[in-house]
C-alpha cells in the first residue's frame, strides 16, 4: 500500500533552485516533501559553475606559468595530468556536497524522497510509492542540453556540459559546439590545459552580449589560440579514428578532425516524464518546450509554480535563487512575487570575464531611443589594472538623462566582483551622481565607478541654483 503524505509543500527537484526553495519554505514554518531522482545538489553542484570555476582555476595555473616573463619571472611549460585535475576539480564538489545533502536537509526538517516524480492529478504527485498531496507545488526540474539538429552528430560519442567533468584523459583536440558562457568558458579551460580547441557556434557567439564586450573578450580567446568558428553549419562523420567534421562558412568548405566533441549549447526545461496534463499544467502554445508561466512564475494550475532552469533561459545559479525566495515568500504569506531582471547581473567566466546587468547598449537604444547617454573607461587608466598587467579592459555604463542607471557592462579582470556594485547600485535606482560621491579605495578596479560617476557629473550642466551659489562664492573674499 502507497504512503499518502499532506505537507504544505511538495518540491519536484534538488538542485540549486529546488534545495533553496525548500531551506526558506522551512525558514517560514512551512512543512515540505522534496523528490530528487538523482544526486542532491543536481548539476548546479556536480557540473555547473563550482566544477566550472575549479577546472578554470587549475587551467589558469597553467596559463600563468606560460605568461610570467613579463613580471620578471621566467615562463615555464606545466606539466598537467587531466587526471589529477579532474581529481581536484570532484575535490572540490566534494567539500561543498555536505552543504546539500540528504543529512543536512533531512536535519532542517525536509522530508526527502529518492525517486523519480509525475503529478497523478491537479493536487497530487506520486513518487515511487510515495503518494503526496500537497497544498502547493514548486516544480524545479532544471534543464538538459538541447541536442543541435547536426547530421551524424547521434553516430558518435560526445560529451555534454554535464559529463565533460568526468573526464580523465588529455583531448588532443576538443570540437565544442555552443555558443554561450558553457562552451567559451569550458574550451578556453581546456586550451590552457594543453588541448587543440575548436567552438562551432550557428550563429554568432556571444549573442546576447554587448558586441562591443564580446568582440574584446573573443580577441583574446582566439589570441590565446582558441579557435571560434561563427555562423558555422555543421555535420558529423563518424570514423574508426577520431571523428570528421565538414564545417560551412558562407562560400568557404573545411574539414575537422575531431578528438572528442562536446555539445555545450542551449538548455531546454526537463517538462517530460512529469505528466503535466493530468496537473492541467499548459505548456507554453509558441515554444512547447517550455511551460506556460504567468507572472509570479505560476503555471496554468495556480498550485504550482515553477523556478529555476525549468522556468527557461536565461538561468544562472544566483537567479534560481532569488525566484526561490519570491516564491516562497509567495506562498507562505501571499506577497506578490516580483522577479526583476534588471538587476540581475549575468557572468561570462571567460578570461577576460564578461559580465552584464541591466540594459545593454543596443536594448537601451531600442527601448529608449535617444533618452540615454553611455560612459566608457578604460582599464588602461586604472592604477590597480596597470600594476596587475591587465589593462584591456572596458567599463561601459548605460545612464538614463537625468542620471539614473540602467546598465552596466564591463569586460576585463574582475569583472563579476566589479559588476556587484553596479547590480546593487541599479536595483536601489541609484543614478551617476551617486557613484560620484563613493570613495573607492585606491588602488582598486571600484575606482571606476566613482571616475565614471564624476564624468557625468562633469558633463552635465549645472542647475541654476547650482550656477547662482557659485557666482556668489565667487564675490566672497
Ligand atoms: C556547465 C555549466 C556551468 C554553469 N555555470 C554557472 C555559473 O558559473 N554561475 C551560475 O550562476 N550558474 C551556472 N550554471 C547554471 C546553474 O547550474 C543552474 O542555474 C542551476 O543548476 C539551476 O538549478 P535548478 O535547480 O533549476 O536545476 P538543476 O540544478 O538542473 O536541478 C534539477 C534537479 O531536478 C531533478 N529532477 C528532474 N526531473 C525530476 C523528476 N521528474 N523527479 C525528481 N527529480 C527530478 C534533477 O535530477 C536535478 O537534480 C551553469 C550550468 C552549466 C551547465
Ligand atoms: N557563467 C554562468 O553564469 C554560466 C555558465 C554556464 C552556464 N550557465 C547557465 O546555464 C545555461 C546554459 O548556458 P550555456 O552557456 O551553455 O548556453 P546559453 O547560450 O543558453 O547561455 C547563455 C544564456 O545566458 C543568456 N544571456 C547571456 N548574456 C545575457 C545578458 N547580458 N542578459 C540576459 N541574458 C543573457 C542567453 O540568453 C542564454 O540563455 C544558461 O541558462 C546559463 O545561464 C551560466
Amino acid at each position: 500500500m502507497a504512503d499518502i503524505s499532506t505537507p504544505d509543500l511538495c518540491i519536484i527537484g534538488g538542485g540549486t533552485a529546488g534545495l533553496v526553495a525548500a531551506e526558506a519554505a522551512r525558514e517560514r514554518g512551512l512543512s515540505v516533501v522534496l523528490v530528487e531522482r538523482g544526486l542532491l545538489g543536481g548539476p548546479g553542484l556536480h557540473s555547473g559553475g563550482a566544477a566550472e570555476r575549479a577546472l578554470a582555476a587549475a587551467a589558469a595555473r597553467a596559463h600563468a606559468m606560460r605568461n610570467s616573463a613579463p613580471f620578471g619571472i621566467a615562463d615555464a611549460e606545466a606539466k598537467i595530468s587531466m587526471r589529477q585535475v579532474h581529481d581536484h576539480v570532484q575535490s572540490v564538489v566534494a567539500k561543498l556536497a555536505p552543504q546539500m545533502s540528504v543529512e543536512r536537509m533531512t536535519a532542517l526538517g525536509v522530508e526527502i524522497i529518492a525517486s523519480e516524480a509525475a503529478f497523478s492529478d491537479p493536487k497530487t504527485v506520486r513518487a515511487g510509492d510515495q503518494i503526496i498531496r500537497a497544498k502547493n507545488f514548486i516544480i524545479a526540474t532544471g534543464s538538459t542540453t538541447r541536442m543541435p539538429d547536426v547530421d551524424g552528430l547521434s553516430d558518435v560519442p560526445f560529451f555534454t556540459a554535464e559529463t565533460i567533468f568526468e573526464n580523465t584523459r588529455k583531448l588532443s583536440h576538443l570540437v565544442i559546439l555552443g555558443h554561450g558562457y558553457a562552451a567559451l568558458e569550458i574550451a578556453q579551460s581546456y586550451k590552457r590545459l594543453g588541448s587543440d580547441v575548436t567552438v562551432l557556434s550557428e550563429g554568432p557567439a556571444l549573442p546576447d552580449t554587448d558586441t562591443e564586450l564580446a568582440d574584446l573578450a573573443l580577441r583574446r580567446l582566439r589570441e590565446e589560440g582558441v579557435a571560434i568558428i561563427e555562423q558555422a553549419s555543421i555535420s558529423v562523420q563518424s570514423r574508426s579514428q577520431g571523428i570528421g567534421l565538414t564545417v560551412k562558412t558562407g562560400d568557404r568548405e573545411d574539414r575537422l578532425d575531431a578528438s572528442h566533441i562536446l555539445v555545450a549549447g542551449e538548455r531546454l526545461p526537463n517538462l517530460d516524464g512529469l505528466a503535466l496534463e493530468k496537473a492541467r499544467i499548459r505548456r507554453s502554445k509558441t515554444a512547447p518546450s517550455q511551460f506556460e508561466l504567468a507572472p509570479g512564475l505560476r503555471t496554468s494550475n495556480a498550485k504550482v509554480h515553477v523556478i529555476g532552469s525549468a522556468a527557461g533561459a536565461p538561468s544562472p545559479g544566483h537567479l534560481a535563487e532569488h525566484q526561490a525566495w519570491q516564491v516562497i515568500d509567495a506562498i507562505a504569506f501571499g506577497t506578490p512575487t516580483s522577479i526583476d531582471k534588471t538587476s540581475v547581473p549575468f557572468i561570462a567566466f571567460t578570461d577576460p570575464q564578461i559580465a552584464e546587468v541591466g540594459l545593454t547598449e543596443a536594448a537601451a537604444k531600442a527601448l529608449r531611443k535617444a533618452r540615454y547617454s553611455i560612459l566608457r573607461a578604460n582599464f588602461a587608466e586604472n592604477h590597480r589594472a596597470r600594476a596587475e598587467r591587465q589593462q584591456h579592459g572596458l567599463v561601459k555604463l548605460v545612464v538614463a538623462a537625468d542620471g539614473r542607471l540602467l546598465g552596466a557592462g564591463i569586460v576585463g579582470e574582475g569583472a563579476g566582483e566589479l559588476i556587484a556594485l553596479f547590480a546593487l547600485a541599479i536595483s536601489k535606482r541609484l543614478s551617476a551622481q551617486d557613484l560620484a560621491s563613493f570613495v573607492a579605495p585606491y588602488p582598486t578596479y571600484a575606482e571606476i565607478a566613482t571616475r565614471l560617476g564624476r564624468e557625468f557629473r562633469g558633463n552635465a550642466k549645472s542647475t541654476a541654483w547650482q550656477k547662482q551659489r557659485a557666482a556668489f562664492k565667487r564675490l566672497l573674499p
